[in-house]
């Protein structure tokens, strides 16, 4: 990602940000309320496409292309992302046949289990709570294997035992050599998920940190000073 500029009328919310993403990396997004962290993911997931600037997803250019950059991509929104009258089964059902996946079954199984979904496997998830619907946005994102996988806010509300299954995936998916990058608050968490942190401030990237940076009470004073 070269240059990424993202303009909402008169906001411009992303300023000029430059990412590399490598296969069996993370990287995290780290940055106040309103840094342009959101819609940086939802560029590299082709939900909404750049005012300017390059971004390429496994080579392929996302607003030339943001149907193939969509399947070559596993995104849990900030937000939203599920529909409320579909149980989870369902959810995973649709996303296999749009991926024409075969024998996803036993994967799908293993995912609800790892984040403790597999009760409601059969529930709408109209009656879900904010973190019963955090989780399975995040096995939804996994769920295909994808070779780029974005997470925004994934630990945004679930309880340690989520937050430990959402960990699994992220090394899962780093060591089948997926390139991840995760949008958080929790510089702890951050530092546990990732080898890597970029700081967004107003737009534009501020530092970009190794995860050891992050830790202890001098990590946090370093990230305080960063965020202004
Ligand atoms: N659809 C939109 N229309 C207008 N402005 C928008 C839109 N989406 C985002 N913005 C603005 O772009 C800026 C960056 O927002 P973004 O959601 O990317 O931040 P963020 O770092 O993810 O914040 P948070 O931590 O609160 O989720 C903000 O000023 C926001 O108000």
């Amino acid at each position: 990602m070269r240059g990424l500029w993202v303009r909402f009328g008169e906001v411009d919310a992303v300023q000029g940000i430059d990412v590399t993403a490598h296969a069996g990396r993370a990287t995290a997004l780290l940055g106040r309320n309103g840094a342009g962290k959101s819609t940086t993911m939802r560029v590299l997931a082709g939900v909404i496409p750049p005012t300017a600037g390059h971004v390429q997803v496994d080579g392929v250019e996302v607003a030339a292309d943001p149907m193939t950059v969509k399947r070559l991509t596993g995104y849990c929104p900030d937000v939203g992302g599920l529909v409320p009258r579909a149980t989870p089964w369902e959810h995973l059902q649709l996303s296999a046949r749009l991926r024409r996946l075969d024998g996803w079954e036993p994967r799908a199984r293993d995912l609800l289990e790892r984040f403790e979904l597999g009760g409601v496997a059969h529930r709408v998830t109209s009656g879900f709570s904010h973190g019963m619907s955090r989780r399975l946005s995040v096995v939804l994102a996994a769920f295909h294997e994808p070779g780029v996988l974005l997470l925004d806010e994934p630990f945004d509300g679930v309880d340690p035992l989520g937050v430990e299954a959402t960990l699994d995936v992220v090394a899962d998916a780093r060591a089948r050599g997926a390139a991840v990058l995760v949008s958080t608050h929790l510089r702890e968490l951050a530092m546990q998920a990732c080898d890597q942190a970029l700081v967004l401030r107003g737009g534009a990237r501020v530092a970009t940190l190794d995860s050891g940076e992050l830790g202890g009470e001098r990590g946090a004073e370093t990230y305080r000073a960063l965020l202004g």
